[in-house]
């Protein structure tokens, strides 16, 4: 495992009015009792509710935070007692934080990080072509970093955050508050580096899209603990969310029953149903239904991700 913990906890004590005069101290448990097993190569989604804890994780496995307790290894590293070992082998993107000299232009960050890391020229040199032409660098490379838009300094913070070749990148929010194809640009250029098997990748996200896109597993977090571990798909199943097939029938609906489905609507005066599957294959729903019925058009619908997230945040 390239990222392990047991038991990982952050407490905040911070201190709230009471009253006109009096302030009392208060625990915050931003993270309560975190276990994560995360393998080389992995690209995971950790998602939750605004203040569920995912931020402050990820600053517990780079080493910013010292965990109140449990245990953590990142690289088969300590976070916090090995920061400067564990920074050359990592990458961080944290939305609030630039690694990016603000009046230089962005080539000369570039050539300053390698200097910091101590990167072979040749190696920097291959890792800045690619990026150059995975994320469109090259038009503003040259532009001072705080004339950037937003889009494309995250298109920089990219860059620098793999420039130095890192075996884990930690990626904080990675498209919020992007255009729709700066988005798109850097989720197809994570998933290229997740294909080219380059950085195991673990990303925050309010982004469904993000979520669908990237993500092959969830972890989702609330209140500072793990509610679910596992695909989208285990989430859609475990939710309750289910496909749907929708038929357009010639005649009225004669009010079947069919196993391994349950009919959830009937309109358009009896010649639309709707039957979510229920443990039936769609084939098998749509050849007893054939059998049952005439048949005059059918559609099979996939469960929305955005009710499957909302349920799961509701704790339905
Ligand atoms: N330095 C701090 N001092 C006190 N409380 C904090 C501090 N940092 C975070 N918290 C609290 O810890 C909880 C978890 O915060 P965190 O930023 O980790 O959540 P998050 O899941 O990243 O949220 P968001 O999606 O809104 O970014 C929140 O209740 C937050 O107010």
């Amino acid at each position: 495992m390239i990222i392990e913990a047991t038991g990982l906890r952050k407490d905040f004590t911070v201190r709230r009015k009471v009253g006109r005069f009096r302030r009392e101290k208060h625990v915050v448990s931003a993270v309560d009792g975190v276990d994560l097993a995360i393998g080389r190569g992995e690209i995971l989604g950790y998602i939750g509710p605004n203040g569920a804890g995912k931020s402050t994780t990820l600053k517990m496995l780079t080493g910013v935070l010292t965990p109140s307790a449990g245990r953590a290894r990142v690289c088969g590293l300590e976070p916090v007692a090995q920061r400067v070992t564990l920074a050359r082998r990592i990458g961080v993107v944290f939305g609030q934080r630039s690694q990016l000299w603000w009046d230089l232009p962005l080539a000369e960050s570039f050539s300053l990080l390698r200097h910091i890391y101590k990167v072979p020229a040749a190696d920097h040199a291959a890792r800045l072509k690619r990026c150059t032409a995975l994320l469109g660098l090259d038009e503003f490379a040259q532009t001072p970093v705080r004339q950037l838009s937003l889009g494309q300094r995250m298109r920089g913070e990219l860059t620098a955050a793999l420039l130095h070749g890192p075996e884990v990148l930690f990626l904080d929010e990675p498209t919020i508050g992007l255009d729709v194809l700066s988005k798109q640009a850097v989720r197809e250029f994570l998933a290229e580096v997740h294909a080219a098997g380059e950085a195991t990748i673990v990303l925050t996200t309010h982004d469904l899209a993000d979520i669908e896109k990237l993500c092959r597993r969830l972890v989702v977090i609330d209140h500072g603990r793990v509610v679910h571990d596992g695909s989208l798909d285990e989430l859609h199943a475990r939710y309750g969310s289910r496909r749907e097939i929708v038929a357009d029938l010639d005649a009225a609906w004669p009010g079947l029953t069919l196993p391994g489905a349950q009919v959830t609507a009937v309109e358009n005066d009896g010649r639309r149903v709707r039957l979510a599957l229920d443990g039936a294959t769609a084939g098998e729903v749509v050849a007893a239904l054939a059998q049952a019925v005439p048949l005059r058009d059918l559609s099979v619908q996939e469960p929305e991700i955005e009710d499957v997230i909302a349920r799961l945040y509701r704790r339905d």
